[in-house]
């Protein structure tokens, strides 16, 4: 009974809003992908330091943890701490498209036309 599949069960949605409360030792949430870990009960565990996880807290750390070039073991390791993922609105893909195609095509930013 409806047990195929088996990755992700209903997620919780949950909004930008509500991760950004999430920022101390004592209840840091953090986004990577646009899923949600409640990383709390990790921080101490964690082999990069408790900083760097709390540096993030509330925010999208996906670019510092790929920047990190973690293991799949630590990709497996956070699926302890996942506890939802963002509401469609606040994903980080569809929130700023525009924004995203900037990064790809801003060739002339050494253009200087001060005279
Ligand atoms: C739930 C999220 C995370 C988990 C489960 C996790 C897990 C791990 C694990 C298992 C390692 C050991 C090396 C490896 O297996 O790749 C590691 C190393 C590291 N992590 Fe994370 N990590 C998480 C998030 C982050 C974030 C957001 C950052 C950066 C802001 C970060 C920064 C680092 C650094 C700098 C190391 C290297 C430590 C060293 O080599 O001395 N991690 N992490």
């Amino acid at each position: 009974m409806g047990e195929e599949k088996k990755e992700q069960p209903d997620l919780k949605q949950l909004s930008q809003e509500e991760v950004e409360k999430h920022t101390t030792g004592t209840s840091s949430w953090l986004v990577i992908h646009d899923k949600v870990y409640d990383v709390t009960k990790f921080l101490e565990e964690h082999p990069g330091g408790e900083e760097v996880l709390l540096e993030q807290a509330g925010k999208d750390g996906t670019e510092s943890f790929e920047d990190v070039g973690h293991s799949e073991d630590a990709r497996e390791l956070m699926e302890n701490y996942l506890i939802g993922e963002l509401r469609d609105e606040d994903k980080a893909s569809n929130k700023y498209p525009e924004k995203r195609d900037m990064w790809k095509s801003s060739g002339n930013g050494s253009t200087c036309s001060l005279s």
